[in-house]
């Protein structure tokens, strides 16, 4: 599992460590970690034309520590200094022992010099940053994307909010970010993340001094020991029973995808409520299912995925589930029908479109601040919320969040919501809760998506519901080999 924590708790965190530790050691370790990167990624730092850029903070103080270093290894090290009046006093000091040019942001030798860079490495901002880019760090950010190789933020990329995952304004895009101690919200959290590159973490004896982490990203193991496990005397309702309501005369597929995605997740069984025409249908591809017109009707269930494919008109029956006293799961249509409040365990799957319709607000103003408004949506039906997208967010009303890293574009097919969304339904019925339900659900998909993707071509829905056994059979596998 990866954690991630606030600027907040990693200051507190980083006071006690450092109360430990001589003046300067913690800074050391950060340093220790960038270099080797850089020098790997370099592929050893003789030669190569390195730019720091540096802020007047620490996170500056990290980059000129990284460029003194590098110049003693031998590569050719220019500093422009955002801040010269603040710079880092000991690290600018070391940089220029060690031989580096130092140079103003205004400087024609800074582009002269981000023009021929094989690195740059960016420390114009680490965790103390807010609200985007100066004009000026703006512009060198600008040349450095534009001209230099390879860019490599020192522990995050500067100008984004660490704390939210928004990007308010100006901000660099690097190829890799070296984040120290753990993770931020900026480095999981869509549009911020996806100036991040690749993240490299590094460890500098944090750990034993930060909280439990409220926000996280799921591995492997994790999701694997939060799957159900049929155990010897399981039968088909101690599996979980999931009701679909889903997919109309207009869109008879979502009923497909859904139910397949239920039973394909682990469900015992499934009932499918819905019209005649529709059910016959889904029993021509699920003989399994066990069908019945309405809510109302169709038998007990220990947990309902409704809405997806839905159309208008069917609210009474969305209302009934909802009613039901059960677990449930409320996708696309069936968003338009939600309660005041929801009183028993809720999950809400939302795109960005229709989180925006629920909201009240722009579709870009939900993209820009996906983690705040999914929050928002949480506490406002007092319901976990999972927001699609290229980063999925789970956000449960007691604040707890999950990200999932397995999404892929490959997802971005019609109807591949409607999988998740009956494989998310089997998981509530088989007794996870909402925020564990979505997660390995996002989870599982993802790696669905990536499969069916890998496997060539341009994946359908259909190709992510069919590599949903594979995925789970290879998760649970390498369980039991490490269990
Ligand atoms: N505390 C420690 O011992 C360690 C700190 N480390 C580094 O220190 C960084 C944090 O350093 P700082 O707290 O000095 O903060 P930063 O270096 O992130 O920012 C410096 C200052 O810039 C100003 N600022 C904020 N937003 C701005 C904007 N948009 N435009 C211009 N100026 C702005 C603020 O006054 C802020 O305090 C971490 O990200 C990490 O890189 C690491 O060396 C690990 C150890
Ligand atoms: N660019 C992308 N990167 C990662 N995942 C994506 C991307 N675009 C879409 N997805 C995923 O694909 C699925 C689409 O679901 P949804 O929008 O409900 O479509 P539909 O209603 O057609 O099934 C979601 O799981 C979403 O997170
Ligand atoms: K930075």
């Amino acid at each position: 599992m990866r954690t991630v924590h606030t600027v907040e708790e990693i200051r507190a965190a980083e006071d006690a460590l450092m109360a430990t530790l001589p003046p300067g050691a913690l800074m050391q370790r950060a340093v220790a970690g960038l270099v080797s990167t850089c020098a790997r990624i370099l592929g050893g730092p003789y030669g190569a034309r390195v730019v720091v850029l540096a802020g007047g903070g620490n996170n500056g103080g990290d980059a000129l520590w990284a460029g003194a270093r590098l110049a003693g290894r031998g590569a050719s090290v220019d500093a422009v200094l955002l801040r010269p009046d603040r710079a880092h006093p000991e690290g600018l000091a070391a940089f220029r022992d060690a031989g580096g040019r130092v140079t103003a942001g205004d400087d024609v030798r800074a582009g002269a010099a981000l023009a021929r860079a094989d690195l740059v490495l960016d420390g114009i901002l680490g965790i103390g940053g807010r609200g985007g880019l100066s004009d000026d760090a703006a512009e060198l950010a600008a040349r450095a994307r534009a001209d230099a190789g390879l860019i490599i933020a020192v522990d995050l990329p500067s100008g984004v909010d660490p704390d939210t995952g928004e990007a308010p304004g100006a901000h660099v895009v690097a190829d890799v970010t070296v984040t120290f101690g753990t993770g931020k919200t900026a480095l999981v959290v869509d549009p911020a993340a996806a100036a991040a590159g690749a993240v490299h973490a590094v460890d500098i004896g944090l750990a034993p001094y930060l909280p439990g982490p409220r926000t996280t990203v799921l591995e492997d193991a994790d999701v694997a020991a939060l799957l159900p496990e049929p155990g010897r005397e399981s039968d088909k309702y101690s599996r979980g029973v999931v009701g679909v309501l889903a997919g109309s005369g207009q869109y008879p597929g979502a009923a497909l995808l859904a139910v397949g995605g239920a039973l394909r997740g682990g469900a015992g069984m499934v009932r499918y409520a819905g019209p005649d025409a529709v059910a016959a249908t889904v029993r021509s591809r699920w003989p399994e299912t066990i069908a019945g017109p309405s809510v109302a009707e169709v038998g007990r269930v220990q947990a309902w995925t409704v809405g997806s494919g839905l159309g208008d008109g069917r609210g009474a029956d969305v209302a009934a589930a909802v009613g039901a006293g059960l677990p449930v799961l409320v996708d696309a249509d069936g968003l338009r029908s939600l309660p005041d409040r929801f009183a028993g365990p809720a999950l809400l799957t939302p795109h960005a479109g229709e989180l925006a319709r629920l909201l009240g607000v722009e579709r870009a103003e939900i993209e820009a601040r996906r983690l705040h408004h999914a929050r928002a949506a949480a506490g406002r039906w007092n319901a976990t919320v999972l927001l699609k997208g290229t980063t999925t967010l789970v956000v449960a009303p007691d604040g707890r969040v999950r990200v999932n890293s397995t999404g892929t574009s490959a997802l971005a097919a019609a109807g591949t919501g409607d999988v998740l969304a009956g494989l998310a339904g089997s998981l509530l019925a088989a007794g996870l809760e909402p925020l564990d339900a979505g997660s390995v659900a996002a989870y599982v998909h993802g790696l669905a998506g990536q499969r069916a993707a890998a496997a060539g071509g341009y994946p359908s829905a259909g190709d992510v519901l069919q590599q949903l056994p594979a995925v789970l059979g290879s998760l649970r596998q390498a369980d039991t080999a490490q269990g």
